[in-house]
């Protein structure tokens, strides 16, 4: 997959695949996929984040659940970052989002804050749409939005730079499409089910 986009950055090129094979092994769950998502997520903000930045005048925004499973090991990099979750929640039949809770509120001059996006998948990218939609309404400015994800299509992608062309966005690695369930291909499951185990009431939201 050699898709490309001025704002788009991907770590680990395609040739490089079986550096990510954890990701496709539905046998790694829990503590240990935390490990690998985390140890990964180190290996991108040498990526994406400048060797001095120790997080001033920054927030980190993981979108829940999965998302916390980067923004922990973020903030030891950012050690000066705020962090402001945001719960997202998606109904499993029609994929879409919605927010639950967030922490914005506790933000002082979002417009001037830099920000870290983190979620581990980014699929149909209704999840960072809805957020980055959200993050405007309390004044967050798209030109200073970084987005870390594991794991993209370019489907979902284009779909971000189309509505929101100022972000930029660091990618672990590409994935090759999306299936008709909303799951990315190669197949990686439910990033938050493998870390935190099934959420019983998914599908009555
Ligand atoms: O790009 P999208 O099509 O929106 O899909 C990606 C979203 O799906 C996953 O979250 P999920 O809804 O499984 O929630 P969880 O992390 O709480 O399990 C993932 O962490 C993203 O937030
Ligand atoms: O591939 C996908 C799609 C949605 N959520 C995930 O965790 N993975």
């Amino acid at each position: 997959m050699n898709y490309k986009h001025p704002n788009l950055f991907v770590m680990i090129p395609y040739e490089e695949r079986n550096r990510v094979s954890g990701y496709f092994d539905l046998s790694v769950v829990g503590e240990e996929y935390a490990k690998l998502l985390g140890d990964l997520t180190d290996e991108l903000s040498t990526y994406a984040v400048s060797k001095n930045d120790v997080g001033e005048n920054a927030v980190i925004i993981p979108i829940l659940r999965a998302g916390m499973s980067m923004s922990n090991r973020l903030t030891k990099r950012l050690p000066k970052a705020d962090v402001a979750r945001i719960s997202m929640r998606r109904n499993l039949h029609t994929l879409k989002p919605f927010v639950a809770w967030d922490e914005f509120e506790q933000i002082k001059e979002p417009e001037s804050k830099r920000v870290f996006i983190t979620d581990p998948a980014l699929a149909t990218a209704g999840s960072i749409l809805k957020t980055l939609e959200h993050m405007k309404k309390y004044g967050f400015k798209d030109e200073n939005v970084v987005i870390m994800a594991m794991f993209g299509c370019q489907s979902g992608i284009e779909r971000i730079f189309k509505e929101h062309p100022e972000v930029k966005l660091f990618l672990v690695h590409m994935a090759d499409g999306i299936r008709e369930d909303g799951y990315l291909l190669p197949y990686n499951g439910d990033t938050g089910d493998r870390l935190y185990g099934v959420r019983e009431n998914e599908y009555v939201i």
